[in-house]
Parts: C-alpha cells; sequence; structure tokens
C-alpha cells in the first residue's frame, strides 16, 4: 500500500484519477457555493480534500441499461437528441437542454476532521440509487432546460415499487418528485433543502409504467423557490400527480446544525 505521502504527491501531480468535489457537483451548485459567505469555510475545507485516489469513475445512473423498457429508451432517446451540440459556422453551438448524470453518492470515502465525518458516511447512500439490482426500484433520467427554468425526467418505476396491488406506492411517487423538484430548485438556486410537497394523486400509476415528471420553476421569493410538478403518462395524455413545492435555500452549515 501507498503511504499517505506518496499520495498525496501523485495527487497533486494530477497522476491519478482522484475525484473532487469539483466533478461531482453541477456548476451552479458550485457557484452558489463558492459565493455564498455562508459557505466559505465549509467548502473550502470539502474541496481540497480529494476523494480516494484509487476509485474508479463512479457510474452514472442516468445511462440506459438493460432493465429499460423500449419506452422507456423511446422518450430518453427523444430528450436526449435535444442535447445535442450543433455546429454553426465551425463553431460548437449548445442548446438549452442538458442531460444531468446522476451518482448513488455524493462523496466518496473522504478523510478529514470532524465536519466531513458528521457529513460523509462511508455506507451512506442515495436513496433512489440504492438498489443493484438494474431495473428493480427507479429507473431515471433528468433532463433540464436551462432558460426555461424546467425539467422534465424520463421514469420507469420497478417491481419493488409496489403499493395498492399492481400500482406504485404513493411514496415512491412522492420520493420521485421530491427528487425531480429538488434536482430543479438546486439547479436554479444552488444548496435547498425541500421545506413543504403538496401532493394530489389523480390516478393511480401501474408498476413498471413509464412515465414523465415535468417540473417548472414558479417563482423565487428570496431564499423560498416555489417549484411545480406534473407526473403524466409519455404521451402526456393521463394525469397521475399534480403537486407543489417549496424549497428553502440553505448554507452547508445548517448540514451541521448551524442555523446562520
Ligand atoms: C450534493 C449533491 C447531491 C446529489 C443530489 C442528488 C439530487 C437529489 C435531490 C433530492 C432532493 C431531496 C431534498 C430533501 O428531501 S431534503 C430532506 C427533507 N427536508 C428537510 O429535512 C428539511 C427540514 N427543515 C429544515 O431544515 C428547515 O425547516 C428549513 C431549512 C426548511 C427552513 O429552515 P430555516 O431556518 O433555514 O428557514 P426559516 O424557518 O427561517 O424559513 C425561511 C422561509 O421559508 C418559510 N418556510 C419554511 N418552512 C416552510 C414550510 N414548511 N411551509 C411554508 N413556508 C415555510 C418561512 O416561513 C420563511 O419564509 P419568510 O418568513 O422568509 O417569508
Amino acid at each position: 500500500m501507498l503511504g499517505l505521502s506518496v499520495m498525496r504527491r501523485l495527487l497533486i501531480s494530477g497522476g491519478m484519477r482522484g475525484l473532487r468535489l469539483q466533478q461531482l457537483l453541477s456548476e451552479e451548485t458550485l457557484r452558489h457555493l463558492q459565493t455564498s459567505p455562508h459557505n466559505t469555510r465549509h467548502i473550502s475545507v470539502i474541496s481540497t480534500v480529494s476523494l480516494w485516489p484509487f476509485s474508479s469513475q463512479p457510474r452514472d445512473f442516468s445511462q440506459p441499461n438493460s432493465s429499460w423498457s423500449p419506452e422507456m429508451h423511446k422518450v430518453y432517446d427523444n430528450y436526449n437528441a435535444l442535447c445535442d451540440t450543433d455546429i454553426e459556422n465551425g463553431e460548437e453551438k449548445r442548446g438549452p437542454w442538458r442531460k444531468l448524470p446522476s451518482y448513488n453518492r455524493s462523496i466518496k470515502y473522504a478523510t478529514g476532521g470532524i465536519h466531513l465525518s458528521k457529513l460523509i458516511q462511508a455506507k451512506a447512500r442515495l436513496f433512489t440509487r440504492n438498489v443493484k439490482e438494474q431495473g428493480a426500484t427507479f429507473e431515471y433520467v433528468v433532463f433540464v432546460n436551462k432558460e426555461e427554468k424546467r425539467c422534465v425526467c424520463v421514469f420507469q418505476a420497478g417491481r419493488l415499487l409496489e403499493g395498492a396491488p399492481g400500482h406504485v406506492h404513493g411514496g415512491a411517487i412522492a420520493t420521485m418528485i421530491d427528487t425531480v423538484t429538488g434536482t430543479l430548485a438546486g439547479f436554479l438556486s444552488g444548496p435547498v433543502m425541500t421545506a413543504n410537497l403538496n401532493i394530489d394523486y389523480r390516478n393511480p400509476m401501474p408498476l413498471g409504467s413509464v412515465v414523465l415528471i415535468h417540473s417548472a420553476l414558479d417563482r423565487i421569493e428570496g431564499r423560498k423557490t416555489y417549484i411545480t410538478c406534473k407526473v403524466t403518462s409519455t404521451d402526456e395524455s393521463k394525469l397521475y400527480t399534480e403537486s407543489t413545492a417549496l424549497f428553502v435555500s440553505i448554507s452547508v452549515g445548517h448540514l451541521f446544525g448551524s442555523r446562520n
């Protein structure tokens, strides 16, 4: 095993494939973290700690896999095509749509001070990405439109998400709504937490369905970001749920118990 000083030199020289926090967060989240005076101390602690240098590239769960139904593939392909880069007069032109990568945890194998050890638990996993069997629970990909301040998630509900017989559990649907609205709020406003989530369940969602979760910014008032959300069939003819969500911007210190 390499000594710590050797590993540190390899990391500094860029000779290893160690991942940094900056590579795992969206540009917007990092910008908010770095510009907020509340976060300066925590981000400087976190960002200087490289992750375990021998870890491989984390798996991006938003990539197609063999559990996806033909419908899931088709809708994914349609939205993915919107993310293509065009070449105009020799210049790369990027449209407003972007596919977001998705990992099963945000920070891996970091070592550090008391703040990090409180936040980072080696065995912690993102709730929606913690089942190894592909297709068993939450299969989803989020596409964001930065200009229109909205996003669309393509979601295939696996068999382990059963609630009412043959149908998706209301809590699993709520989880996906929280995830998608939270992703949009975080994309637009930086670090946030869900303060309020209201859901009207309009129609039962059959297990194995592929649905679209449409989420859009309603308004931002100071620290409050209000998001609306609708879950529909892929042809948008059937409405499964309607919801509204409130996210409140937090400082990183809030996660450590600070109210400042
Ligand atoms: C990092 C990378 C990760 C990868 C990501 C993967 C994506 C996954 C995405 C997953 C996403 C999953 C995300 C999750 O699941 S987050 C987990 C679920 N959420 C929580 O645990 C949050 C718990 N609550 C709190 O921590 C605090 O209460 C918060 C932070 C929300 C506010 O406490 P704070 O002390 O900071 O603020 P404040 O109390 O002064 O309030 C501020 C303003 O807000 C208004 N207000 C507050 N609450 C409510 C309410 N219920 N209805 C209406 N209004 C409310 C309040 O009146 C005030 O308004 P105004 O007086 O200013 O007008």
